[in-house]
């Protein structure tokens, strides 16, 4: 802790920096509270002394891989191992039995290569690198020896790279239990090639991440006594549902809006599309186009991965047609109708765009436009239909269009659910929670309020493990050791649960 350790002159420091959050260097002269420090980038700073910490100077080429095991566990010791090893394209470092992987931004083909999972491949946790193909070891051997089923959680902020963390782990799992197939394909391979499927539709371009998973996502892997893969399934949370009609620049909607926009001509005349800036819910953002991303070769990728995961041309076509459906669903705009608080279609293009919304959805045209016009209300008496002005009407456009959008998520997830297969009889599984961090916008919604609220559960899931559980038990077997504080989020569940 800082301020704690004996600090005299010719101590190695961190100081707080306004530019790189912490600065090293040497303390040259104390004057009672204060310390003056000459930093490595050649200033001279004056700093109290509780808030400077001191540095271990001894500090390996390659860091510590295992955060426990610092002289100092203090913040700007953390982050400068981190740093250390980051440099040196060393991106996975341990605190205790806690993996802590860092997003390299390229591609580091020693990281997952067949070599390597072979070399991880029961060995003992700490013996080898920090890896995660090690996490994913240890809680596969801890399922055989012990008969339980596991999780593994990834969590981090968007962009940290949990999804593509969650993929390595699902690799090195299918390569412990591989092998069980159906159809032609193994069980593994199914959940490995659902993955481009759900990425078209619940993927999109966010200001920190231009593949972001706007859904939580939990695989489950199933295996039977032999420790073989018996089934999977992939079970989805909280789509984001306001970014179907609304989203703002540099920011896009799902992917698959503009892959089908970028379709060969007759689907597109099948679809009655046109360029993806002439529809509301995409031109509302001035990002059309994802730097490096082909729409139109992401088009053909798609439908190839839903042949693969054996979803049928024919499901495949209705898939497209809801999609469409929802852009030309954004396109109907309403002026006031003749009666008080009444609406009408604003012009001949909301009429097109009515009508092909309609005709794709296998809709009754009029019922699609009343539905979205009047309201009926229930009365002691019986039903009564009222009209709404353009904008209650506009509200029940995007209210049916993110309601139609994620009951084809749904549809989709379950699709992919029933090609993989199930085991209704798997003795154990491993399950991958790979679900986003927590979000603060200039304007927070309902959506943000779910996200918090579970990324309080965890960090609750985490605190329990990590420090209640362990400091219990220290306690019960009278070990001496000095109480670790930490925020305790309890009260924050309270409030929301209870309530
Ligand atoms: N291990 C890795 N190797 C190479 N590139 C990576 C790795 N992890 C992440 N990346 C890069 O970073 C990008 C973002 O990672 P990823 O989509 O996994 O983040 P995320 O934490 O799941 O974000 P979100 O919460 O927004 O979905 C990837 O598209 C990829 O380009």
């Amino acid at each position: 802790q800082a301020g704690t350790l004996n600090i005299v002159v010719g101590s190695h420091v961190w100081l707080e920096d306004k530019d790189l959050a912490w600065i090293d260097g040497e303390v040259f002269r104390i004057e009672g509270q204060n310390a003056h420090v000459r930093t490595t980038n050649g200033k001279t700073v004056t700093a109290s002394i509780s808030n400077i910490h001191p540095k271990d100077t001894e500090v390996l080429s390659d860091g510590i891989d295992d955060m426990t095991r610092l002289s100092y566990l203090h913040e700007p010791g953390v982050l400068d191992n981190l740093a250390v090893r980051y440099a040196k394209n060393i991106i996975y470092t341990y605190t205790g039995n806690i993996l802590i992987a860092i997003n390299p931004f390229q591609s580091l083909p020693h990281i997952a290569e067949p070599s390597t999972m072979e070399k991880y491949r029961g060995a003992n946790f700490g013996e080898l690198d920090p890896h995660v193909f090690a996490l994913a070891d240890v809680s596969y051997r801890q399922m055989m020896n012990e008969g339980k089923s596991n999780s593994i959680l990834v969590s981090g902020e968007s962009g940290a790279g949990k999804t593509e963390t969650t993929k390595l782990l699902m690799r090195y799992l299918a390569f412990l239990g591989g092998r069980s197939k159906t159809g032609g394909r193994t069980v593994e391979q199914q959940v490995l090639e659902s993955n481009p499927v759900l990425e078209a539709f619940g993927n999109a371009k966010t200001v920190r991440n231009n593949n972001s998973s706007r859904f939580g996502k939990f695989v489950e892997i199933q295996f039977d006594q032999s420790g073989k893969i018996s089934g999977a399934a992939i079970r989805t949370y909280l789509l984001e549902r306001s970014r179907v009609c609304q989203i703002n620049s540099p920011e896009r909607n799902y992917h698959c809006f503009y892959f089908l926009c970028s379709a060969p001509p007759e689907d597109i005349k099948r679809y009655k599309l046109g360029d993806p800036s002439s529809f509301h819910y995409l031109n509302q953002s001035s990002c059309i186009k994802v730097d490096g991303m082909s729409d139109a070769e992401e088009y053909l990728a798609t439908r190839s991965a839903m042949n693969t995961v054996g979803i049928t041309e024919q499901e495949q076509e209705a898939t497209f047609r809801v999609v469409a459906a929802v852009l030309h669903l954004g396109n109907l705009n309403f002026v006031k109708g003749r009666d008080a608080d009444s609406s009408v279609l604003k012009d001949e293009k909301a009429k097109f765009h009515l009508n092909a919304a309609a005709e794709l959805l296998m809709c009754d045209r009029e019922k699609l436009e009343n539905a979205l016009i009047k309201r009926k209300i229930n009365t002691p008496e019986g039903v009564i239909t009222t009209t709404v002005d353009p904008n209650s009407a506009t509200v029940s456009r995007d209210g049916l269009a993110k309601q139609i959008y994620c009951r084809l998520f749904d549809w989709l997830v379950n699709r992919l659910n029933a090609s993989i297969g199930q085991d209704a009889h798997s003795a154990r599984l491993i399950g991958v929670l790979d679900i986003y961090g927590f979000e603060s916008f200039k304007t927070n919604s309902f959506e943000q309020l779910c996200i918090n609220f579970t990324n309080e559960k965890l960090q609750q899931h985490f605190n329990q493990n990590v420090f209640k559980m362990e400091q219990e038990e220290y306690n019960r077997e009278q070990i001496d050791w000095s109480y670790i504080e930490f925020v305790d989020n309890q009260d924050v569940l309270d409030l929301i649960e209870r309530f």
